[in-house]
């Protein structure tokens, strides 16, 4: 039984000490301490994260980890590391780190490090083969163009990689089919010639519904053009069910595999990031995950007082469950970064989107909370009023880049300026007679610099939210690995959809009424 955070004394002591700062603000804490910014900032695998303007004080980061050591966030962290099975409701370890590092040997007595490896070859063999053409298409033509059909993990991390760094890359144009709605296939096959196309079919299961009906309506607009035979030349799959992709039709030196305790929100650095290696080549794959293995080597070793992600964890449920903020806002000041906030919602809501803990006792304090954002400065013209004036407490990160992105450097230094006034509104508020006119301040954040968007620390980037994430499922208590609340609405769907189409279903009344109407309205004129 994982015991309840309320009954912890390291956590009784942390909320005497939140009462006796008696709602003291980051700008209190600066006043008291000028100095405070070299104190509260880390370096982390290139990055450098500045926690100053979070409300804690040094006593409340010396707390936060007295916490963490108590839950054994330390003893964790190796547990994941060494692949015991932290999946504990699957009965799996969580070893993505071994895709990006050679470090992890054993999975149940047995070396994981061949298997990877040999799916590796396999992969950059394939990527390269397209990439300088040797890969011909059924008509001897070479490919052009990718559809990535997957959904959830198996396309959120791609997505986020390839709009992030295909403007330094040269390579294929490489599109996404995520959802079920066929507008969305439709507009990613549209103006594509099948001849010079390449599908790449996504998904951990091999089962999930929105993928297997687009990548059956791809196959159809393939095969329409180019026969049956064109299969072979012009779909590939990624997936821990390669029996599944084979038996779909798939000769098996087109499925490229990656094992089943990779899961499905942490594969992007596996053959479920075939687009983005496509995409970007092989070099920059081969950065990214570059990247992610530094941030891990530094979660596993650095003492909590200076590790980011477990620092990012701690201060997050500070804001959560200390100070109740239930809303946490992304904030990347990078157009180029705009797949982040989608791919982060994935992450942490999916993971941390918990109830009970991972023996199943139900929960006494919050979990994650709501992760939502948008790029800067687009959202300033937004939501951000409702940051600077709304009622609601939150925490936010910004995230920033600081090389200048794009062809004009003044452009970026404006966008650096905006996202500094607001890191500034949201500490400092305006205190002013006029209370239409007035911002509280107060507002917690944090600000993550990169020193450029490359693959290298968008791969560090990437991996200090996974390791944030797990290191807060530790503190809750919770399983970060599992989703079985996503699959209620799959059932029912399943079951629905009979009586959508016309046909003889068992409804609940609610669902029959509202079903109705939209009968109704579809066969309006
Ligand atoms: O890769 P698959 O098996 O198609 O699953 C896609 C997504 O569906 C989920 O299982 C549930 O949304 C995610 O965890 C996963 O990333």
């Amino acid at each position: 039984m994982t015991s309840p955070l309320s009954s912890s004394p390291a956590w009784k002591a942390l909320l005497a000490h939140r009462d006796a700062l008696a709602g003291a603000t980051a700008a209190d804490h600066w006043q008291a301490s000028p100095e405070r910014g070299a104190a509260f900032t880390f370096p982390c695998a290139g990055l450098v994260v500045d926690f100053s303007k979070q409300p804690v004080a040094p006593e409340t980061l010396a707390l936060l980890c007295a916490l963490a050591r108590e839950r054994q966030v330390p003893e964790s962290i190796e547990k994941l590391f060494t692949g015991e099975p932290v999946n504990v409701t699957e009965g799996r370890p969580a070893l993505h780190m071994a895709l990006r590092g050679d470090e992890h040997a054993k999975v149940d007595g047995v070396d994981i490090r061949v298997e990877i490896q040999r799916e590796r070859e396999h992969f950059r063999a394939f990527v390269e083969a397209v990439r300088d053409g040797r890969w011909k298409g059924a008509t001897g033509k070479a490919i052009s163009a990718v559809v990535a059909i997957g959904i959830g993990g198996s396309a959120s991390g791609p997505q986020l990689v390839l709009r992030a760094l295909a403007p330094d890359h040269e390579g294929p144009q490489v599109r996404f089919a995520a959802n079920i709605d066929p507008a969305e296939l439709d507009q990613a096959l549209a103006g594509l010639d099948p001849a010079t196309t390449l599908l790449v079919v996504v998904s951990k299961t091999f089962t999930t519904e929105e993928t297997m009906a687009n990548a059956l309506a791809a196959r159809a607009w393939l095969e329409a053009a180019l026969g049956p035979a064109a299969l072979a030349h012009h779909v590939v799959a990624a997936t821990s069910r390669p029996d599944r992709a084979i038996a779909w039709g798939l000769p098996e030196c087109n499925v490229f595999g990656f094992a089943e305790w990779i899961g499905g929100r942490f594969s992007l650095w596996s053959s479920a990031g075939m687009p983005i290696a496509l995409g970007l080549g092989m070099a920059a794959f081969d950065h990214l995950l570059a990247g992610a293995h530094a941030a891990d080597l530094e979660f596993r070793s650095t003492p909590l007082e200076r590790n980011v992600p477990a620092l990012m964890a701690l201060i997050g449920l500070w804001n959560r469950d200390a100070l109740g903020a239930p809303h946490h806002v992304m904030l990347p000041y990078a157009a180029r970064l705009e797949g982040l906030v989608l791919y982060l919602q994935q992450l942490e809501m999916e993971s941390n989107g918990k109830r009970v803990t991972t023996t199943g006792e139900p929960l006494d304090r919050p979990t994650v909370p709501a992760i939502w954002g948008a790029p800067g400065t687009t959202g300033q013209h937004s939501f951000h009023q409702w940051l600077h004036q709304g009622t609601e407490a939150f925490a936010c990160d910004f995230i920033v880049v600081a090389k200048a992105m794009g062809s004009d450097p003044d452009r970026h230094a404006r966008l650096l300026a905006h996202a500094l006034a607001q890191s500034e509104a949201f500490m400092d508020g305006l205190d002013v007679p006029d209370a239409h006119k007035a911002c509280p301040g107060g507002r917690a954040t944090t600000t993550i610099v990169l020193p450029s968007l490359d693959a290298m620390h968008l791969g560090a980037l990437i991996a200090l939210y996974e390791h944030k994430v797990y290191a807060q499922a530790c503190l809750w208590g919770i399983n970060a690995f599992d989703q079985f609340g996503v699959e209620l609405g799959k059932t029912l769907a399943g079951r629905i959809l009979p009586a959508v189409r016309g046909e003889n279903a068992a409804l609940t009344p609610a669902t029959h009424h509202l079903l109705g109407i939209i009968h109704k309205l579809a066969q309006s004129d």
